[in-house]
């Protein structure tokens, strides 16, 4: 695994991103769900996927068997506009039929500790997952592995303070589950991530760049991400 698993893709345009992401999702849904009965997928939070997850409701999907996780999410009380699971709601999952029961959204209301410990108990007999996605910051972190931070080797999910972008308190999965899916997907858009994105392809060593080397990786990025 490496360098030789992880391809750079630009697009011609951001929509075109939020177009091939709700693809690649879909795509992947129908194979896991002809395969096994079930789809299971890691969603990235931040505002990068919003559009792609928007696209997704538009196209015809087996909803009753989808199941959905999370790659991080923020403390904050449930209906907080900046919880990741919020915007996920009102992007996707307020507007298709996928059973409640199948949202496994982190219970982060609870305190970062209490909830990677529970996350990290459902997520073990949940695993592996079918596809996963994610972002990146600014600074190069993904899901909520900042650099510079410490990461567990031996949970799947683990509580974050005093991350560098607010609110302080997460959760974030690590790479032990990040590393448990046949592909990833990382969404990289708009110009704050230009520096970010060409530190990564230079091989500096940012969480990002770790996570994407756990396994099969593809970067899907606008123009202005990718530069020239
Ligand atoms: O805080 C977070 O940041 C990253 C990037 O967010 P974006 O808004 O720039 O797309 C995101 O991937 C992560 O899930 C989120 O909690």
């Amino acid at each position: 695994m490496g360098e030789q698993m992880i391809r750079f893709i630009r697009f011609d345009s951001t929509g075109a991103v939020a177009e091939e992401t709700a693809r690649r999702i879909s795509a992947a849904a129908r194979r896991a769900i002809a395969l096994r009965g079930r789809f299971l997928c890691v969603l990235a939070g931040g505002r990068t996927p919003l559009t792609a997850y928007d696209r997704l409701v538009h196209q015809p999907e087996d909803w009753a068997h989808w199941h959905l996780f999370l790659g991080d999410e923020r403390c904050l009380a449930p209906d907080d506009p900046e919880r990741n699971s919020r915007a996920i709601a009102s992007a996707l999952t307020e507007r298709v039929p996928i059973p409640s029961v199948n949202l496994h959204w982190i219970p982060a209301e609870a305190g970062a500790e209490s909830a990677a410990r529970r996350y990290d108990a459902l997520i073990a007999t949940q695993m592996p997952f079918d596809l996963i996605l994610l972002g990146m910051g600014e600074d190069g972190h993904t899901a909520s592995l900042f650099p510079g931070h410490e990461t567990p080797a031996d949970v799947r999910a683990a509580p974050v303070h005093e991350a560098p972008k607010p609110p302080p308190d997460r959760v974030t999965l690590t790479p032990l589950a990040l590393a448990a899916a046949p592909e990833r997907l990382i969404l990289v858009t708009g110009a704050g991530k230009r520096e970010a994105l060409a530190a990564w392809r230079r091989g500096a060593d940012l969480p990002v760049a770790r996570v994407a080397a756990l396994g099969r990786t593809d970067v899907l990025m606008d123009p202005d991400a990718a530069g020239d």
